[in-house]
């Protein structure tokens, strides 16, 4: 198991954001996470990855307790993560912004850029490296949101809709690298809203609804599951 999230709940003010979830996750394993806007998702990924303090409940990533620490030290265990609206330091170039990524357990800068140049090669934007990040298009962009991740070594990578905004074409290149990073070793947890890309990708799907866990399975069972066709697929057919 190479994290645990025990009865996790974050409360802003009245809301509760996050409501008692729990699940684990094995080693090496795909997990999507699904559910409707404003469902909590995002703020999961920042319990986990330490950008805000939980109200109570716990995180273990590799047996260790990591709740609340500060998200530096939890980026050093090895979780990494992207975000949902992109960052990029626009006026850098695309080797710099993910020098800093490498930066995180590479401090000399001769090794922090060659592995940053390994890994713009592993996300197919090596040709790209010199370009200031601003210059981007939206599906490049996404790569190097994934290569500023992948820079601090993750073990664990939290992946946040990375498939936003993107067109089907774009959709169906990114999935075999997504596909390659699971297969060299690392775990993934990846919120998406794209079904096809849950069920083509994840192993187990978590679907949240309203903060709380409303069901966890393979990606047939959640999809035949009532209580989630009818908090989200329904919703999304009726918007289809
Ligand atoms: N820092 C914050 N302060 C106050 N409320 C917040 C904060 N962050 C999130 N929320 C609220 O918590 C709830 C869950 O938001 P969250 O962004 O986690 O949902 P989500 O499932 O990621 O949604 P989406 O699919 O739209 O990204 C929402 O009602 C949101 O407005």
């Amino acid at each position: 198991m190479i994290l645990q999230i025990k009865n996790l709940t974050k409360r802003f003010g009245g809301l509760t954001a996050v409501n008692n979830v729990s699940f684990d996750v094995e080693a090496k394993e795909i997990v999507g996470i699904i559910g409707p806007n404003g469902a909590g998702k995002t703020t999961l990924f920042n319990l986990i990855s330490g950008a805000l303090p939980v109200t109570s409940g716990s995180v273990l990533f590799k047996n260790e307790d990591i709740t609340n620490q500060k998200p530096n030290r939890i980026c050093q265990k090895g979780i990494g993560r992207t975000f949902q609206v992109v960052k990029p330091f626009g006026n850098i170039s695309v080797l710099e912004n993910v020098v800093i990524g490498a930066y995180n357990r590479l401090p000399k800068t001769k090794e922090a850029k060659q592995y940053a140049q390994y890994v713009l090669e592993k996300v197919d934007l090596i040709h790209r490296q010199d370009v200031m990040a601003k210059s981007l298009t939206i599906s490049d962009k996404k790569r190097l949101e994934v290569a500023k991740a992948l820079a601090t070594r993750p073990t664990l990578l939290l992946l946040d809709e990375v498939m936003a905004g993107l067109n089907p074409g774009e959709i169906n290149d990114i999935i075999p690298l997504i596909r390659n990073l699971a297969d060299e070793g690392i775990t993934l947890i990846v919120i998406e809203h794209i079904m096809q890309v849950i069920m083509q990708l994840s192993n187990k799907v978590i679907v949240i609804h309203h903060g709380e866990k409303i069901a966890e399975g393979s990606p047939q069972e959640v999809t035949s599951n009532p209580k989630v066709i009818e908090a989200y697929l329904g919703e999304e057919m009726a918007l289809a």
